[in-house]
């Protein structure tokens, strides 16, 4: 491809922009939740793919942990299974908790291990039954809007009691990318379907990644006027969720961004992943895309 000296001068100034971000980044581990909502078409999850192996070749260690809710409630009409989500969560029987693992396991976390290796990525796709990395718990209680915690049966619905590190450290020490999908494992070896943004809260935690991305189909957390809330306070969020400005899906969303930087994380961002180049606009553009949230 031969560019125009315009063009070229152009490309040029792009990358000279960006060194004091690709200096600061390099070496820095990030972890990004790839949400099954911003895996709208195929020109995005290529975009998205290209993204990640550039970020890889600048020095930075991305670890992705994947959703796939649309392409779970997909397979599940397809096969008559009626599903319901409650505070964010999907209710998860047996027949259930199958397809939820063969989508994502076997179709999702497979499309993106590809998409990734064919820019040459070297991605390695893994569930939380590898090496155990993903140890659950079932999931007995939720936070209500009035603060107290309720009781709750959502049948195979996990929540993380521990991330083992192990696996993932190995393949991060030999320039692998880890792809990861949320299902754990508990030690007698039963299966549980987590939200794949708690599954990321926690592995950022307990890799101390510098940040979090999490890629949604929002332009970030917006408030009741629908307008960007571009800095959230971690203080201001009972209130919001208690308001109901913060619902369904962006509960769990945002509880994970909050635990994360509470715990270490330098800081947590909801970015839109319908965007073509959200990592990059938000890693080396300082585009002041989406919303930031910090300790
Ligand atoms: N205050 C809010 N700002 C933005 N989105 C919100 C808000 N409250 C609830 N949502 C909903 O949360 C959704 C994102 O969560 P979710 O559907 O779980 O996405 P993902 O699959 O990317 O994890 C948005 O599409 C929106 O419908
Ligand atoms: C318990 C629970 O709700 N699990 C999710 C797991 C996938 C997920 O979180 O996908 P997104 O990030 O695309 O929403 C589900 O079954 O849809």
């Amino acid at each position: 491809m031969t560019l125009s000296h315009e063009a070229a001068l152009q490309s040029a100034s792009i990358l000279t922009d960006a060194l004091p971000y690709i200096q600061q980044l390099s070496g820095q581990t990030i972890v990004i939740k790839y949400g099954g909502n911003a895996m709208e078409n195929d020109a995005l999850k290529r975009s998205f793919a290209r993204d990640i192996v550039l970020m890889k070749t600048l020095g930075i260690n991305p670890v992705i942990v994947h959703g796939g809710g649309p392409q779970i409630g997909a397979r599940l009409q397809q096969l008559s299974i009626d599903t319901q989500f409650i505070h964010g969560m999907r209710v998860t029987d047996q027949p259930t908790m199958d397809v939820v693992e063969m989508v994502l396991t076997g179709q999702v976390n497979g499309e993106i291990v590809n998409l990734i290796n064919c820019y040459n990525g070297n991605a390695v796709g893994l569930s939380g039954k590898d090496a155990h990395t993903i140890i659950a718990q079932k999931l007995t209680t939720h936070l209500v809007p009035d603060g107290s915690t309720e009781t709750v049966d959502l049948g195979f619905v996990g929540e993380v009691a521990e991330i083992r590190t192990d696996l993932i450290d190995l393949l991060l020490a030999t320039d692998f990318i880890p792809v990861i999908a949320p299902i754990g494992v508990d030690p007698q070896g039963n299966t549980y379907n987590i939200n794949a943004d708690l599954v990321a809260g926690k592995v950022a935690e307990v890799l101390q990644a510098n940040q979090l991305l999490l890629l949604t189909n929002t332009p970030g957390l917006l408030n009741k006027e629908g307008q960007l809330i571009s800095e959230l306070n971690t203080t201001e969020t009972d209130q919001l969720i208690a308001d109901g400005t913060i619902s369904g899906g962006m509960i769990p969303k945002i509880k994970c961004a909050i635990s994360a930087v509470n715990h270490g994380v330098k800081s947590a961002h909801i970015v839109d992943g319908r965007v073509t180049s959200a990592v990059l606009l938000e890693l080396f553009a300082k585009a002041n895309v989406g919303t930031l949230i910090k300790a």
